[in-house]
């Protein structure tokens, strides 16, 4: 019997001649959020959709709740909550309506006034399911995977379409719902939602994980950034050399900001030595260090680290 809820290894899927996912591997303990975050085409929905059950594994082992989620797709489906990336409400039922629908099909839901309470949408109950807005639509999709109490809850880009607020209160359910043992697997282009909710991450790019891990692991190892705002009239090739590398000059605002990455961490003091060094330059050359910033590397950095290797 596997500890693990949801475990993949090796999972290859094609359409056609194309390989969509190219032999990864994850697994996610009970009551634990994983987060799949990748580029458009990755391959995150794909993978969800096997382990959904909507498709077998083309090769690979695929395994949910310690059942195979295609052959016992029958059993496995009352333990299991859905929020698809594109969903198929329908247009003439009100939002009650279809709410106690979706109880009929579960032994023990959970009553259609909580579920509605629970993302914020008690105020719609009477209203058509047509009229509501994109991120209506999305709270109520989120309603309708969790009113049968699943223990494993799929969620393709809950957040997309909901406003600031909507987002953080769903956030704050998920939260919730993991914190009641509620294993989930997210798929998300919201970096911030899987720092926020994630116990551990990967990034999928053209079909493969290239990155694994809690946020600090994965962020380890991607080296310090240090930027400053350059003076005008500065010429840039004046720039020093940090660590052996040349600035990389962004326009922020309208301003050219000198940026360099630092390999390595902290703890060996490149980043320290690197700062030490452009001080020293610019205390010579009299010139302001505008804005100076030190920072380790962010989920974003690496994430279009990996986008721009290849
Ligand atoms: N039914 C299909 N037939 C052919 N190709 C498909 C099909 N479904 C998906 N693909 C292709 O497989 C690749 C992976 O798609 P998938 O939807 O899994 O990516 P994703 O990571 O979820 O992307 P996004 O972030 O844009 O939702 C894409 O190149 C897509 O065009």
């Amino acid at each position: 019997m596997s500890t693990q809820t949801i475990e993949v290894d090796g999972l290859r899927q094609r359409y056609g001649d194309f390989e969509a996912v190219r032999g990864i591997g994850f697994s996610v303990g009970a009551g634990r959020l994983f987060a799949l975050l990748g580029t458009n085409g990755a391959g995150k929905t794909t993978t969800m959709e096997v382990l959904e059950g909507f498709r077998p594994a083309a090769s690979g082992s695929v395994r949910l709740l310690d059942a195979d989620p295609y052959r016992d797709r029958r059993a496995l489906r009352p333990r299991v909550g859905i929020m698809l990336q594109e969903s198929g409400l329908i247009g003439d039922l009100t939002v009650a309506e279809t709410v106690g629908l979706w109880r009929d099909l579960h032994a023990d839901p959970l009553p259609a006034d909580e579920a509605l309470k629970k993302v914020d949408l008690t105020d719609r109950s009477g209203i058509a399911v047509r009229q509501l807005s994109g991120g209506q639509k999305r709270r109520l999709d989120l309603a309708l995977a969790i009113v049968g109490r699943p223990e494993v809850l799929f969620l393709d880009e809950p957040t997309t379409g909901m406003d600031p607020e909507a987002r953080i209160g769903t956030w704050r359910l998920i939260q919730e719902l993991v914190a009641g043992g509620t294993t989930v697997l997210l798929t998300t282009h919201y970096l911030e939602e899987a720092e926020r909710l994630a116990d551990r991450i990967a990034i999928m790019h053209r079909g493969e994980i290239r990155v694994a891990g809690t946020v600090p692991e994965v962020v380890s190892g991607h080296g310090d950034r240090i930027a400053f705002r350059v003076p005008a009239h500065t010429p840039i090739d004046a720039l020093p050399l940090l660590d052996g590398r040349p600035a990389e000059i962004a326009v922020t605002d309208g301003l050219p900001t000198a940026r360099w990455t630092v390999s390595g961490g902290d703890p060996d003091g490149r980043a320290h030595r690197a700062v030490a060094a452009l001080v020293a330059w610019a205390a010579e050359r009299g010139v302001t260090l505008d804005r100076l910033s030190v920072r380790p590397a962010s989920l974003e950095d690496v994430f279009l680290s990996i986008v721009e290797s290849r």
